[in-house]
């Protein structure tokens, strides 16, 4: 957009300050792509873009600012030069490198007026998040899957962090849903994908966290019979290789098995028992069908179809894993086969194991795609979710630039609710927050020389004035508390706390807010009379404040809710007063009289026009 035009609709003031600004984004992928094209056109001064990654053949169809000329390259590198292309007078900046690298420091995130996440996991947004927390830089942080977005503002002290919510684990199954009584078409495809492929070809499935195997007293018995049933399979695995494998295999789990599991008649008194396949007829059936049926992935193939298929792809696999064990040296470990969602053989052998066991439990059969979706946990990554919610992003941060933090919203995408976009207002800190909550005080040490107990002593006792009822621990490792003083006399940089490290202290009597210490190191050695310990700058730690009676933070994330994996909206889908939400038009003068038009539903984010 040109400098006219950005005046005209955000005012002289914004553009000024957005000009004279630095930001950073974290992540070049779907949203970061489309965040950055908009921070350059929006007239962002000074942009740093930072990511791990580089550029795949499958980023090519929403990461618009890629080409396949860039495969192999850095995401962050090219991201740059390409959008400066843009805004020759842009200033950027790119690292190829990851964000929880110890060189990113709270130094160095304090030189950011504003900080994006457009990141894709929970990890790296945790850290992004305390270190904008600790540098006290407002974070926009923003995630999609499928049609649905999220975009939140969080400011220390004064909005939820990241952390504030509970954040959805991914799922998994209980072992006996997927060993005994599958119900649905994902228990079906877990079971081929973590347990039987992997018994036959691989690691058993010990290894995959897919499978909950808590044992209680209600299913130890299961348990003991599943082992069995187990160590069976890991007997046939040796006839693996030979002409009767299928035949072999097919017997063992889609027949013997199913007896076995018909005879518990306890598990079938609500449901229908399952049933077992015959062999002969679907051998039969199998004869007529060409083996080209499973390059047909839309297709949800017949039962036949889905044996003839589990026969050529077992008998795939069977090869490949000979090729390897001839290839295998003595000092290796032994080759194995494990699933991937792009390797066709092992995503035939688990379609059609899955819709075989499907077929014994009266469950609904999938196609190949379907599947590859299900076993891959693949969302689709849709362009146009990122392209808005990139666009939110920078409507939000708008507010944060105007100092307007009590209109900035936590603005939702989402395909089924009434409207696409929805926002709520932000909600304060939660005081239970392990993250947010505790006060950050400073402490410049003098690595050479500060002990345990001089932080104690000097800072925490005569400068905070706790009396000696506290605890102190480093990423929860306890390292004082009033029963356990074997570290006093230690040196700071023996308990491993460097420059910028984190002391949590809590206050045992439960009185006051906990804090976090952050370890400034001297780059001068103290002088004389100087203490080896002591606080950068004076801070006020509040009490604690009594619980609200109706907590409002304990809502879990539910399997849709999430995309950023916070609460969802409540009532975002039912909530009628939101269609008779109406656009209020505004006419803003700016001090310089130049108006901006700014159409500002008062529930959504501000959509400017350039007039
Ligand atoms: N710790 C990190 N430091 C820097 N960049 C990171 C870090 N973690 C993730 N990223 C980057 O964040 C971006 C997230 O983008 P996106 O969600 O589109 O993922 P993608 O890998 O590009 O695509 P997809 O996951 O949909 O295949 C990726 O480019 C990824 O490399
Ligand atoms: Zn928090």
């Amino acid at each position: 957009m040109r400098d006219s035009s950005l005046k005209r609709s955000l005012g002289v003031d914004l553009t000024r300050s957005l000009k004279e600004s630095r930001v950073l984004l974290v992540g070049a992928g779907g949203i970061g792509c489309e965040l950055l094209k908009n921070l350059v056109l929006t007239g962002f001064g000074e942009i740093h873009i930072i990511d791990l990654d580089t550029i795949d053949l499958s980023n090519l169809n929403r990461q618009f600012l890629f080409r396949h000329e860039h495969i192999k390259k850095s995401k962050a590198l090219v991201a740059k030069e390409v959008a400066q292309k843009f805004r020759s007078d842009a200033k950027l900046e790119a690292y190829h490198a990851n964000i929880m690298d110890a060189q990113f420091n709270i130094s160095w995130f304090e030189s950011f007026n504003v900080v994006f996440n457009a990141l894709d996991n929970i990890a790296a947004r945790r850290h992004v998040n305390k270190m904008c927390l600790a540098a006290n830089v407002p974070l926009i942080e923003s995630g999609t899957t499928g049609f649905n977005g999220q975009v939140q503002v969080i400011q220390k002290s004064q909005t939820e962090c990241y952390d504030c919510t509970p954040k959805q684990t991914p799922k998994s199954f209980p072992v006996c849903t997927i060993r005994s009584s599958p119900a649905q078409p994902i228990h079906c495809i877990v079971w081929a994908k973590s347990f039987l492929l992997p018994e036959l070809f691989g690691d058993s499935e010990d290894e995959t966290p897919e499978v909950d195997k808590t044992e209680n007293a209600d299913n130890a018995n299961e348990i003991a019979e599943l082992r069995k049933e187990a160590l069976e399979l890991k007997e046939l695995r040796q006839s693996i290789g030979t002409e009767e494998a299928y035949q072999k295999v097919f017997d063992k789990v889609f027949r013997l098995d199913i007896i076995r599991s018909q005879d518990m008649k306890e598990m079938w008194k609500e449901k229908e028992p399952p049933e077992i396949l015959d062999f002969a007829q679907l051998q039969e059936e199998s004869n007529s069908i060409a083996p080209t049926i499973s390059t047909n992935d839309q297709k949800v193939w017949t039962l036949g179809e889905n044996f003839s298929v589990f026969k050529d792809s077992l008998n795939r696999l069977t090869h490949r894993l000979k090729q390897l064990q001839e290839k295998h040296l003595p000092d290796q470990d032994p080759p194995i086969l494990t699933f991937d969602k792009d390797d066709v053989d092992t995503l035939d052998f688990v379609t059609a194991a899955a819709n075989l066991r499907a077929a014994n439990f009266h469950i609904e059969l999938k196609s190949k795609f379907d599947v590859k979706q299900m076993a891959g946990n693949i969302i689709p990554a849709i362009a146009t979710t990122n392209a808005m919610t990139a666009g939110l992003c920078v409507l939000q941060s708008l507010k944060v630039f105007q100092n307007n933090l009590m209109h900035a919203k936590m603005v939702f995408l989402e395909r089924s609710g009434a409207r696409v976009i929805n926002s709520e207002s932000l909600n304060p800190p939660n005081p239970d927050c392990a993250v947010c909550s505790p006060v950050i005080a400073r402490v410049e040490i003098d690595s050479e020389v500060a002990t345990l107990e001089h932080l104690i002593q000097d800072v925490l006792q005569m400068e905070l004035g706790y009396d000696g009822g506290v605890s102190l621990a480093v990423d929860s490792l306890m390292i004082y508390d009033p029963d356990f003083t074997d570290n006093l006399k230690t040196k700071l940089s023996d308990l491993g706390i460097k420059n910028e490290s984190f002391i949590t202290v809590n206050d045992e009597k439960d009185t006051r807010v906990d804090i976090e210490l952050m370890i400034v190191a001297r780059n001068e050695p103290s002088s004389e009379d100087s203490k080896p310990a002591t606080l950068q700058k004076p801070v006020e730690i509040p009490l604690k404040p009594a619980k609200p009676a109706e907590p409002s933070h304990d809502a879990p994330a539910t399997d849709d809710a999430t995309v950023t994996g916070k609460r969802k909206r409540e009532g975002s889908n039912d909530d009628s007063s939101h269609d008779a939400k109406r656009l209020a038009s505004a006419s803003i003068p700016d001090s310089n009289g130049i108006e901006a038009i700014v159409l500002d539903d008062d529930e959504g984010g501000a959509i400017m026009i350039d007039d």
